[in-house]
């Protein structure tokens, strides 16, 4: 994926650019700098879900979102909620919910799943999307450090096993060098790259 991105504002007040970023297959990087800087609109504008910005975005990989907060479809099963939203079979989604420790729970609505077990199907369910990136924008953050280290581990076993490339927005510079992302510093007003 590659863009060029000239200007990003809300309103008059100008946010980012020039940012140009190119993320070849399999390629990792994490977006970091200080709160408010621009890392979740720049990630936004990557993902398609802002398109009003000066520049251009081209993006031939199939993208997958993680957000902070599960978003689970709460009237479907565990394992539904990954086949429905990705086209994935029942074999490939309940072979991922293995590979995130929820194996035998596939009939389990998300209610009846812990927060950490709702964040490692949400984990499972982007990988079910088989995306070219995976797009993550803060996946750690307010996680009890247990469970923060099983997600890291969990998302880098999936990084490998599925090739995809990562763009990760967060705060935590460890948290790039767990997954093995390319730093890249988003600092100033507009912000740039540093
Ligand atoms: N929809 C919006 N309308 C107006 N201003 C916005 C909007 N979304 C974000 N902003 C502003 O744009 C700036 C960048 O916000 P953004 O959420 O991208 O920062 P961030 O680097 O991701 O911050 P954090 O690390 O705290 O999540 C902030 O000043 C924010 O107030």
């Amino acid at each position: 994926m590659r863009l060029d991105l000239t200007a990003k504002s809300f309103g008059p007040r100008p946010i980012l650019g020039p940012v140009s970023l190119t993320v070849g297959a399999g390629q990792r990087v994490a977006l970091l700098g200080p709160s408010g800087v621009g890392k979740t609109t720049l990630l936004r504008i990557i993902a398609g879900l802002d398109r009003d910005f000066a520049g251009t975005r081209a993006v031939p990989d199939r993208l997958a979102m993680v957000f902070q907060e599960p978003t689970l479809l709460p009237w479907r099963t565990a394992l539904t909620n990954l086949t429905l939203p990705t086209g994935a079979t029942r074999a490939e989604a309940a072979a991922l919910m293995a590979q995130v420790g929820l194996a035998g729970r596939e009939a389990a609505y998300p209610r009846q799943l812990s927060l950490g077990q709702q964040r490692r199907l949400s984990l499972a369910r982007a990988f079910a999307a088989r995306p070219g990136i995976l797009l993550m924008d803060e996946p750690f953050a307010s996680l009890d450090e247990a469970t923060r280290d099983r997600m890291l581990d969990l998302t880098a076993q999936l990084l490998d096993s599925s090739g995809a490339g990562l763009i990760l927005v967060t705060h935590d510079p460890a948290e790039a060098a767990r997954l093995s992302a390319r730093p890249l510093t988003l600092s100033g007003s507009p912000a740039t790259l540093g």
